[in-house]
This record gives C-alpha cells, structure tokens and sequence, in this order.
C-alpha cells in the first residue's frame, strides 16, 4: 500500500529501460529503422519481459530495441520527457532517473556528451510541464568495459552539474567491480555520490568491493547481501541504502521464488531498503504494483511497506531542505 501523506520515490528507475513501446515504434519509422513487428502487440515480447529471463544478461538484452531507435539527439530528449509523464502517471514524487548515455549513443554513433545534455534538458523540461521532482544519475555501462566506461564517465563529468551521482551497471559478473577503481576516484574527485549496482549478479563480495574501493553509499538490489551476516550488520550500521527492486529481481532470476525476496529481511535487520522499479516499460510494471503486489508477496507488512517509503525519501539524493519541502507538500494532500 502506497501511504498517500509521504512522499513516493522511486531512487532506482533507468531511463532508457523505460521506453514506450509505442515510442520505439514511431522513433523506428521516423528513423527508417527496420524492427521485429510493425505493431505494438507483435513488438511487445521484443522489448518487453513475457517470463522470467534465465539471467541478467538475457534480461538486459530486452532493453536493446529502445536505444536502437535513439537516431538523433532530439529523440534522446522526447524518451527524457516522457519518462517524466510516466513518472508522474506512477503517482511519483521524486524521481531519480539514472542513464548511460553511451548505451544510448551507441547505435547511432551520437555525441555521448550530446547525449547527457539532451537527456537533462528532457528531464528538465517534463519537471516543467508535469510538475514533479527529478534528478539525474549518470550510468557507466560496464559491459562494454573499462574504456568505454572512461569515455562514458567524461562524458558525464563534463555535465557533472546536471547530476547527483554516478552508478556502475551492467554485466556484473563479465565486468567485476574492481576494474572501475580508478574510474570511482574521479568521481569522487567530482564531488558527485556514488551508487553501485552490486550483489544482483555476484555474490557478497561484490557489496563489500562496491562500498570500500568503490565509494558507494548506496548499492542497487544487493540481494545477496542476506548470504552474509557481516554485510547485513555492516549495512544496517553504517546506513548503506539498498535500492530493491522485487519483480526485476525475478524477472532476471536472481531471486528464485518472490517469497523468498530478501527485502523483508533487510528490512527486519534495520537495513534502510526502499522499493523501485529498476526498468519499468521492459518489466511491464510500474511503481504501484512493487508497492500493491510484489512487496506482500515478497511478505512485508503493511508498516514494513511504510518503512520503504519513508526509507525512498531518507536515501535520496536530496538536501535536508529538500525532502523536508517534499515531505509537507505530501502531508497536505494526506
Ligand atoms: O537490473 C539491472 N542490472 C544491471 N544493469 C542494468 C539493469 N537494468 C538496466 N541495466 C543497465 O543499465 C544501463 C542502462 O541504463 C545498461 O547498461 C543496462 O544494461
Ligand atoms: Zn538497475
């Protein structure tokens, strides 16, 4: 249940994997780009989960389509602002809305630093005209390795005062984190915060690594954090937030049975966990349904769901002012 007097985040939410269907097919005519089906219900199943993928990599491969429409940087900037419209349709308060613009560029060889200006002016654009809050978190797509990954990280640093943070995504386990060391320490460097998506394909280690050579204060989906005592006391002491996110983790096969998603547990463990949606067009979900139907069946209470909500807004990459501003607009619509 979703408690109307508090403010809704959604801390983990990729842009570019929450393309409309119905926007990759208009961008593959207008860009003259062949695709699988010329209509939305035969496309649906390319660019969109049906079942649960036997891994992350096969999962991330159902974001392929949306990029492969992105022809030029104007495109960038309509997939930018409609992301803030679906936000907004999700009854969100404050999103943080994270992209790797060298994902984006890739197909169409586009200016990667054209990229992060055209996806900031979207965003900036849809807060606008749709009246909610959003942030941007830069992305370095590991899958491509350690250069790309420094071309990407230029390219983001070069708009660094568009974005609160940088996070590390992708194929964890071809691209450990321990390649990325020096690719953090500029970031830091930056000024910016860092959010590291770790444990999802690894194990434990891949936490500890993320948190200690890499600098995150927060790390996405860590579910294998519940394989290690140490890690859950380490976690809940130090206020690492875990950005959780039920169906993706499902949907990816990293969690077996939704019974048995850790979530509850980091939660019982004074863990801050949160609930998002990771990739929300490709999952076929939308914020509601983490907080209506996947967070009871991965068996939270009713005040373990409030505990998530409450903990979205205390991880986000946000001042003191500013969730406290979120947080009496919220309390007067309740
Ligand atoms: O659940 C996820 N785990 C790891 N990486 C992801 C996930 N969802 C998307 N991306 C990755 O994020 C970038 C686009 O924002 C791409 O690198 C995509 O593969
Ligand atoms: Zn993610």
């Amino acid at each position: 249940m979703i408690i109307k007097d508090l403010p809704l985040t959604d801390i983990h939410r990729h842009l570019d994997g929450n393309i409309r269907p119905q926007t990759i097919l208009e961008l593959g005519q207008q860009f003259n780009i062949a695709l699988p089906a010329t209509e939305i219900e035969a496309l649906r199943p390319h660019v969109q989960i049906v079942e649960a993928e036997p891994s992350l990599v096969a999962f991330l491969s159902k974001l392929d389509w949306g990029v492969a429409v992105l022809g030029d940087l104007d495109a960038c900037r309509r997939v930018a602002y409609e992301n803030v419209e679906d936000a907004l349709k999700a009854q969100i308060d404050y999103a943080e809305l994270r992209f790797s613009p060298y994902y984006m560029a890739m197909k169409h060889n586009l200016p990667v630093a054209g990229v992060v200006a055209a996806v900031a002016d979207g965003v900036a654009a849809g807060c606008r005209d749709f009246g909610i809050k959003a942030n941007l978190i830069g992305i370095m797509s590991r899958t491509f390795g350690t250069q790309a990954c420094q071309q990407e990280l230029d390219a983001l640093l070069s708009h660094k005062d568009q974005l609160v943070a940088i996070d590390l995504a992708g194929d964890e386990l071809g691209q450990p984190g321990t390649q990325f060391i020096s690719h953090f320490k500029q970031v830091r460097d930056a000024g910016l915060q860092i959010t590291v998506h770790a444990g999802e394909a690894a194990g434990p280690e891949s936490m500890w690594q993320a948190i200690n050579e890499l600098g995150a204060v927060r790390i996405g989906h860590g579910v294998k954090a519940v394989n290690d005592p140490k890690l859950m006391d380490y976690l809940a002491e130090h206020r690492i937030g875990i950005e959780s996110c039920i169906t993706s983790n499902i949907q990816t096969s990293t969690v077996a049975d939704i019974a048995q998603h850790p979530v509850k547990a980091f939660l019982e463990h004074g863990i801050l966990a949160c609930l998002n949606t990771d990739d929300p067009a490709v999952e076929g979900i939308e914020l509601p349904y983490e907080y209506e139907v996947a967070a009871p069946k991965a068996g939270l209470s009713v005040a373990q769901i409030r505990q998530a909500q409450i903990n979205g807004l205390e991880l986000a990459f946000l001042s003191a002012a500013e969730k406290q501003a979120l947080r009496d607009i919220a309390s007067k619509r309740g």
